[in-house]
């Protein structure tokens, strides 16, 4: 870091460095008028009044940091405790996953501002700046709201750092974010450490992710990914076929692939208006479920598993589709709350559809399975890599070792999977991870273990098949590799594999 950038603010509020000094005090132009600074209920501290929905969002910072929590999990039960109205229940979310996914950046900004590394900053003080530096270089707060709101959050949660708080912020609020990613790009040693800081992804993630579309001759694309992860997903909607429900097109706006997928103005008033037929699920995860379920023709009679199928996303649209094709579905969860969740999901269509409870590389020899089955789903469990800018936190907990561990687990439920499968029957293998060691390394090592049982199927045929338009797919014809940013999807894998029948077919 250059002299000019050394120095830090001072305690009182003085940035002190020119440089970062070039946005003048807050609320001008663009962020005036904005009301998203102070509106919302409020909670009384020692000095002054924080609004709810920032508490509601720290509180949350800190139980992903202090208990390992998910923030999708725990922050609608703290919305819902907080009592929070739509408008600050949005703006809660908003701080929270906004500050997760950008976490990466908002240190490095905030490392600059306060000429410290981030690990000499107290825990609930790095948090609080997190969320300052947030509102003022991504959303419209206005300046003073958001360093005053982040000093009040100083005096209820960490009131030993309220003079740092305050000088850290006015000194990020200076500069604009363009000046400060310039800083910062300028500060990296290599492209990967570039990208990295600019768009807040680990780099070994951005080496997985790249190497995953250099595979598809894409690797230009990057940098679109990694954006792609930083944005809010659109809440995308199932309607369960069959189940007499109108088309798509007739709830909402029908989604562009998904034949069963659409948006709504008030996605979450149609789920609970329509009894579990009507449920949240990302695109990309219906037309895994429909590969397999529209690979070839049902026959009645055929017998379907979900070999990991919490918490029954999946599960509940094949499930629909077994129900109107003639078929039963048997669901396999290792976790029971989650095999819980899986019940919950498979409520609404009306068959039965057993739930088991186990773990998967033993569904061969559990008595349900016996005679095999014709389809199976075997929706692995995987780093997520390609769900990133669903589960806010997690690029932050992944790490590179978890990986060999869950290639491990791959290929042996893909063996079992393969053990249950009836001959000529279907195997769905997916993961919502584009990392090529989880996608092409346990396709090809279950290939390489069963050569002459199994055979790939055109997956791309079939996927574009299903989908309502075609999709932009640039791998084998074998595999279908969906991705946030070309797709509006999570970056799912789906390979759809047949096991030969060894009597010659
Ligand atoms: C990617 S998730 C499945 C998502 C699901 N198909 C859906 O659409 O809702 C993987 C699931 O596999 C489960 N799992 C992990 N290890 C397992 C095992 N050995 N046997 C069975 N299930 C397992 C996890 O608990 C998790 O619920």
């Amino acid at each position: 870091m250059s002299d000019e950038r050394r120095g830090g603010p001072r305690q009182g509020g003085e940035g002190g460095r020119q440089r970062h000094g070039g946005r003048q005090g807050g609320g001008s132009g663009g962020r005036q008028g904005d009301r998203r600074g102070g509106s919302g209920p409020r909670r009384q501290t020692s000095r002054n009044y924080v609004a709810l929905s920032r508490i509601v969002a720290l509180e949350v910072l800190q139980a992903v940091r202090d208990d390992e929590a998910y923030a999708n999990l725990l922050l609608p039960v703290r919305i819902e405790r907080a009592k929070l109205d739509r408008a600050d229940a949005g703006l809660a979310t908003e701080l929270t996953y906004g500050t997760l996914r950008r976490r990466g950046t908002y240190d490095a900004i905030i490392e600059l501002a306060a000429d410290r590394p981030t690990d000499r900053i107290d825990p609930d003080a790095l948090d609080i700046l997190r969320l300052g530096v947030h509102q003022l270089l991504s959303m419209r707060v206005p300046t003073h709201a958001a360093v005053d709101e982040s000093v009040g959050l100083a005096h209820k949660f960490a009131p030993w750092a309220t003079g740092f708080v305050n000088a850290v912020l006015r000194t990020v609020s200076r500069s604009t974010a363009e000046q400060w990613e310039t800083w910062l790009a300028e500060d990296a040693l290599d492209e990967d450490g570039r990208l990295s800081v600019l768009t807040s992804h680990p780099e070994w993630i951005i080496r997985a992710l790249r190497a995953a579309l250099d595979r598809e001759g894409r690797g230009e694309e990057i940098r679109d990914l990694l954006d792609a992860d930083n944005a809010s997903p659109r809440v995308n909607l199932v309607a369960l076929p069959g189940l007499g429900l109108p088309e798509p097109a007739e709830l909402g706006t029908a989604d562009s692939y998904s034949p069963v997928g659409f948006t709504a103005a008030d996605p979450l008033d149609l789920v609970a208006g329509h009894e579990g037929r009507v449920r949240v699920q990302d695109e990309g995860s219906q037309l895994a479920a429909l590969a397999l379920s529209r690979a070839t023709p049902v026959r009645p009679g055929e017998r379907w598993l979900d070999l990991c199928a919490g918490p029954g996303g999946k599960a509940a649209l094949l499930a629909a589709e077994a129900l109107a094709g003639g078929a039963v579905l048997v669901s396999n969860e290792a976790v029971p709350v989650r095999a819980d969740l899986v019940r919950n999901a498979l409520a609404a269509v009306p068959s039965e559809h057993p739930v088991l409870v186990g773990d998967g590389r033993a569904i061969a020899d559990v008595p349900e399975s016996a005679g095999g089955y014709d389809r199976i789903l075997l929706d692995a469990p995987c780093t997520g890599l390609g769900a990133l800018r669903r589960r806010p936190e997690a690029r932050w907990r992944k790490a590179p070792t978890d990986v060999p561990e869950l290639t491990k687990l791959q290929g042996e439920l893909v063996d079992a999977a393969i053990a249950a499968l009836k001959p000529g029957g279907i195997l769905a293998y997916v993961t919502c991870s584009p990392h090529t060691a989880e996608t092409f390394g346990s396709l090809g090592g279950a290939l390489a273990r069963h050569a002459g049982v199994l055979e790939q199927l055109p997956t791309a045929e079939v996927v574009q098949g299903v989908a309502n338009t075609e999709l932009d797919l640039a791998g084998d014809p074998f595999t279908v590799q969906l991705w946030p940013h070309r797709h509006g999807t999570d970056a799912m894998f789906i390979a759809l594999l047949r096991k030969r029948d060894v009597a010659g077919s």
